[in-house]
């Protein structure tokens, strides 16, 4: 194979084995070294050409007709025509003494002298070139991320005025400046000691903890021009100081003022540099709509929220595909890397080489049905905007990162038309409220969020794409009453209320308003804790206004459907943000599951029951894990509106409860799992029929065939029903639906962004008779990661020893992943089958991604 014998490491051999070349590592190996691109670290652009390469050395060799040293035969100048000539550095050069046996004709550069740049403009990043290349990336990373747009009063310190300590008593924006790159853990103590240690003069000096931006003001303009000139440059740590213009807020309207001063860096046109991880909808699943990075004065709110709408929806997906394939080889290299001395690559990886690197094909994407206005949820933040006007709308930036200006989402094409209409309704309210702002700096103030959330009638694509296919929309507003008057806040609730009815009904049509509800958060951050108070506001009815009066807050839900089923949303449970993309996601995660009656599937992190309750009619049973009470709360309910009764939901974190959850329904005795009977069933009314057996036997294969097996009738009566969305009637709670009828059990899991918790892969991985695991991840990192732990094969003797994890904050999500591998017990690896991408967030960077796992 072109993969051992282009650098053949001495400490790989080829075994043949099941006639199938496999690598294996030899225990001659003499230290847990990685490899170099011989098999390890082979670049992925080597990775890719890999076949290309070996294709046209094949090639070569043919034309020149020698190839007894292994190719060195053809001349190097045919050769330098590859594109990746002499781009990679060759280990085994480097590990023998700066010799090679393919001498000048080895297609890897010997030395970085003879190093190529590669056709991509990168070099391969183990080299020297490549790191000095990363640095001073970084370096003008660090420039970019410059710019301080902080709109909220930070200057006029009214919270004290601690003189001794440099307390405000009042200030001058024109007397103040702004520092950026300070320490993030610094408050404003360390900053004075700072100032003080380096023998700057000032009159008072504020840094928060977590921002990297403070906030020094002077006694006269000798004072600040001097001292400015001190610090600019100043190095800290492995930064160095910039001082900014505090320039006062041009619009201060509210007499009671938050309004204060606008912090800037008076940098034109500095480069944008947005994390691309967190948009709009915050990667579906964290709650805040905060645009993250920072950014050019000379870039628009549209492109911090929503970076790809300048493309063409086909190009967003070719480039959303190519970057999930740039991740998935992640996937091959750490587990190739993580293999353990002795043992041999599993297929996959071998095969992998075939595939330019993935660890399995990516099947393709799957548009969104609707590419505009899709969100039904919007987070919409309160602040003051760079002209110092109160908006309601998203972040220009990061806050730790100096930004709190917020723009309108007027030119945002993920927003709705309804959303970005109650934005402006209530911005207009605030706009002559006599409550303030949050402010994020001082952690004060009183309006915080709006959350738009809309519920559409089971309708069709293109009713939804209008503003007719939403049919209920809660408004959820988020403010810290801590410190304000009751009688003067129930009096602006009311105002709120009529404000909201009186924009909805002055809209022609009429905007949907099904419930108003206020949240009172006091914590610094506007994720507020799932059990934050939640108050119903009653709004009048005026003209065509449906509202329930007597509703209570927390009864108070939104419907959506999926897959025609009805699903009841309570005010702070996750949802899909778009809810037409999402079916289609659900259903390929059913396909791939290959379900059948004779299956349970464990819908891991459930939300609403939507996996589960989905694809209740296509399975014996389902249990749903959510640590989210009143999402199971709502999961519960739909179970109940939609008529579906095999189904158990349970409220807990998953890491607690998988564990004894898979010995109940797993550990059956073998008897009961090899009963005719039983196996009869399930032969019987899979959907698949690939389901391989393996060899220890532990399931039964499936077949189309139909038999009249007693379990398997059972299990068809409950398939007749005439809709096949509520078809299931076994009870949970009922014998048909106990552990033992289960002979194929298949786990999805849906986790946040972060993540299967450590426990419950574990769980995963070593629960033998779970044979499929469906990973469905808003985050293909951390599915990566995680996959490297499902995947990477067990060493034959847990090997005792260095459980060192020093220095894994430091390490990337693969890396830790590798760690952590190392230390996972003894265990059948999965192996990725297929994996596929959803576009759930067109114009964002962000995108589903399905991976099957088997065993
Ligand atoms: C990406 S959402 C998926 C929800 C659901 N599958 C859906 O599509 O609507 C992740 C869910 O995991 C829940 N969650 C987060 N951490 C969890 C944990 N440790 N155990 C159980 N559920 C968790 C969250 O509350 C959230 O509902």
């Amino acid at each position: 194979m072109e993969e051992t014998n282009t650098e053949l490491s001495p400490s790989k051999t080829l075994s043949p084995t099941n006639g199938q070349d496999s690598i294996i590592q030899s225990n001659l190996t003499a230290t847990n070294e990685p490899e170099t691109h011989t098999e390890n670290q082979i670049p992925e652009a080597e990775h890719q050409s890999d076949v290309v390469a070996g294709e046209k050395r094949k090639r070569d060799d043919d034309e020149a007709g020698e190839s007894v040293d292994g190719g060195s035969g053809a001349s190097g100048e045919d050769r330098s025509l590859h594109p990746l000539w002499k781009t990679s550095l060759c280990s085994y050069f480097r590990r023998h003494g700066n010799s090679c046996s393919h001498g000048t004709a080895c297609r890897f550069a010997h030395g970085e002298e003879e190093l190529r740049i590669r056709p991509d403009n990168t070099w391969d990043p183990t080299s020297e070139r490549a790191k000095k290349a990363l640095k001073s990336e970084n370096g003008e990373r660090c420039g970019v991320s410059e710019e301080v747009m902080m709109t909220e009063a930070v200057v006029d310190d009214d919270d004290g005025g601690d003189e001794e300590n440099g307390g405000s008593g009042g200030s001058n924006h024109a007397l103040s400046k702004c520092l950026v790159h300070l320490p993030r853990k610094w408050c404003s103590d360390n900053l004075r000691s700072f100032l003080n240690d380096a023998g700057i003069r000032f009159k008072h000096a504020k840094k928060k903890k977590g921002m990297m931006v403070g906030f020094v003001s002077f006694e006269d303009e000798e004072q600040m021009q001097s001292s400015s000139k001190d610090l600019e440059g100043k190095s800290i740590g492995n930064k160095r100081l910039k001082v900014a213009d505090v320039i006062p807020r041009s619009f201060e309207k509210n007499s009671n003022s938050n309004a204060g001063s606008v912090a800037t860096l008076n940098e034109e046109n500095a480069g944008v540099d947005v994390d691309p991880n967190v948009t709009v909808e915050a990667g579906a699943n964290s709650d805040n709509l905060a645009a993250n990075g920072s950014l050019s004065k000379t870039k628009s709110l549209r492109d911090v929220v929503t970076p790809l709408a300048h493309m063409a929806y086909a190009d967003q997906l070719e480039q959303k595909k190519n970057s999930i394939m740039q991740m998935l080889k992640k996937l091959t290299r750490n587990a190739r890397k993580a293999c353990p001395n002795g043992v041999s690559f599993p297929d996959w990886i071998v095969k992998s080489r075939e595939i330019g690197g993935l660890p399995c094909n990516l099947e393709g994407i799957i548009a969104s049905p609707i590419v505009n206005g899709y969100r039904n949820k919007c987070e919409f933040s309160v602040g003051y905007s760079l002209e110092g006007k109160v908006t309601v709308g998203f972040m220009l930036g990061n806050f730790r990162e100096g930004v709190t200006a917020v723009e309108e989402a007027v030119d945002c094409p993920n927003v709705s038309t309804i959303a970005g209409k109650y934005a402006t309704i209530f911005q207009e309210f605030l706009q002559q409220s006599d409550l303030p702002v949050w402010n994020r700096f001082k952690n004060s103030g009183f309006w915080r969020q709006l959350t738009v959330r809309e519920g559409r009638t089971n309708g069709n694509v293109a009713d939804a794409e209008s503003f007719g296919g939403i049919a209920e929309v809660m408004l959820i507003v988020q403010v810290s009453t801590a410190g304000f008057d009751d009688t003067k806040v129930s009096g602006e609730f009311k105002r709120l209320a009529q404000a909201f009815a009186v924009g909805a009904t002055s809209h022609g049509p009429t905007l949907p308003l099904t419930a108003l509800v206020v949240q009172d958060h006091q914590g610094i951050s506007n994720v507020a804790p799932a059990d934050a108070p939640l108050h119903l506001l009653p709004i009048r009815k005026t003209g065509d206004l449906e509202m329930d009066e007597n509703a209570d807050a927390m009864d108070v839900r939104i419907h959506d459907y999926i897959s025609n089923l009805r699903f009841s949303i309570s005010p702070t449970a996750f949802f899909q943000v778009n809810t037409l993309a999402a079916e289609k996601l659900y259903s390929l995660a059913g396909d791939w599951a290959c379900l059948g009656p004779d299956t349970l599937l464990f819908d891991i992190c459930c939300g609403t029951g939507t996996i589960g309750l989905t694809l209740a009619h296509r399975v014996g049973m389902v249990i749903g894990i959510e640590m989210n009470a009143s999402a199971v709360a709502d999961a519960h309910r739909n179970a109940e509106i939609n008529g579906i009764k095999n189904c158990k939901f349970i409220c807990s974190k998953a890491e607690d409860v998988m564990g004894s959850l898979l010995k109940e329904y797993l550990n059956v005795p073998k008897e009961q799992v090899d009963d005719p009977k039983i196996a009869e069933s399930s032969n019987d009314i899979s959907e698949c029929g690939d389901l391989q057996e393996p060899e220890n036997g532990e399931i039964a294969s499936h077949s189309s065939e139909n038999s009249n097996g007693e379990v398997g009738s059972e299990v068809q009566n409950c398939s007749g029903s005439e809709n096949g969305n509520t078809s299931a009637q076994n009870s949970s709670e009922g014998a048909n639906t106990s552990a033992q009828h289960f002979k194929n059990v298949v786990a999805i899991v849906d986790p946040p962004r972060a993540g299967l918790h450590p426990t419950v892969l574990k769980v995963l991985r070593t629960h033998s008779r779970l044979r499929r695991v469906v990973y469905i991840s808003c985050n293909p990192e951390t599915l990566v990661a995680n996959a490297i732990e499902l995947c990477t094969p067990s060493p034959i003797k847990m090997e005792k020893g260095n459980k060192d994890n020093r220095g894994w904050r430091n390490m990337s999500s693969a890396g830790l992943a590798r760690h952590r591998a190392k230390s996972m017990p003894i265990s059948e690896a999965f192996h990725p089958v297929k994996a596929m991408a959803v576009d759930l967030f067109p114009h964002t960077q962000h995108c589903e991604l399905v991976m099957l796992l088997e065993r």
